[in-house]
């Protein structure tokens, strides 16, 4: 399988990061980048071939992964067209449906859309993915193998729910990291000095994670279990019931979803 990324930046290197370390082949990966620093550097980490411009020999592969941000994607995407036959086209870009990425690929329609995350980064990623009905089992196999080189992957049989995907595990890191830098501030308040204030609330968060990840029983019944009567949990968890904080994330996650819904809209109306 022969791998064409257009755009080099962060997610593709996470990406293209993933494949290399999982034994995929350097030499069967290729990278559309305009920006020469990216381009060098990514030759450098992964010995993979580089082109600075959408010329022909780059769209001789299977897969074409779009990974330039949504908002230049269809300028960036134009050069493709003369030179599509039967590849696979994986979108990782955010609120762009597949009806636009469709129109603008002069109807392809081998289309996948994906939502990965930053933790794929470190290779802890989750991803949802989406096919078009004409992208057969080896088609979907080969987009979820090069997503799966950074984390999970999770299939979603309608393209509408990609915006909640983008909600829940796309935008998601940033909810846990807000709640990591209040926990750290938190403690800071308390009388922490910075390092102790980080690993507390770090390893706290790690740890909860994995527990919850191992354990049968719901995050309900373990925030149950740390919630002695009338203690220390109790007294933080009606204060933050009282400030809305549970209704506040369940209001944030769906303000996420309707954001996507609409930024697609604006993508597509180009
Ligand atoms: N940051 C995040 O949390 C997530 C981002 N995404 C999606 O991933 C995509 C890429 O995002 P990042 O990697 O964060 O962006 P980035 O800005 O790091 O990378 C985009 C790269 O594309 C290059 N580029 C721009 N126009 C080009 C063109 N015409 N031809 C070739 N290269 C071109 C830029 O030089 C840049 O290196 C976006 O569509 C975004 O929506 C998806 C999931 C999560
Ligand atoms: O904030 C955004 O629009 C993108 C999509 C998911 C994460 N970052």
């Amino acid at each position: 399988m022969k791998i064409t990324f257009l755009g080099g930046g962060n997610m593709a290197n996470a990406l293209i990061g993933g494949l290399v370390n999982k034994g995929f082949a350097a030499g069967d990966i290729a990278v559309v980048e305009l920006n020469a620093d990216n381009r060098s550097k990514l030759e450098a980490a992964y010995g993979v071939r580089t082109f600075a411009g959408a010329e022909a020999a780059a769209w001789d592969c299977d897969v074409i992964v779009l990974a330039v941000k949504p908002q230049s994607m269809k300028e960036a995407i134009a050069p493709i067209g003369p030179h599509l036959k039967d590849q696979l086209v994986v979108s990782i870009a955010a609120g762009l449906n597949l009806a636009s990425l469709s129109r603008w690929l002069g109807g392809h329609r081998r289309l996948v859309r994906t939502m990965p995350n930053t933790p794929a980064l470190i290779g802890a990623g989750v991803t949802g993915l989406y096919a078009l009905p004409e992208v057969d089992a080896a088609g979907r196999a080969a987009a979820q193998r090069v997503l799966e080189a950074v984390g999970s992957a999770v299939w979603f049989a309608d393209e509408s729910q990609m915006d909640a995907v983008t909600a829940v595990s796309g935008s998601g890191p940033a909810y846990v990291f807000l709640f990591i830098e209040a926990l750290q501030q938190a403690g800071k308040d308390l009388g922490f000095d910075d390092e102790q204030a980080r690993r507390l609330a770090i390893e706290t968060v790690l740890g909860a994670a994995q527990l919850a990840a191992q354990s049968p029983d719901p995050a309900s019944v373990l925030r149950e279990r740390v919630t002695s009567k009338g203690g220390t949990t109790a007294a933080a968890l009606a204060v933050m019931e009282t400030a809305g904080v549970k209704a506040g994330i369940i209001a944030g996650v769906k303000a996420a979803e309707a954001r996507g819904v609409e930024l697609g809209q604006q993508l597509g109306a180009d």
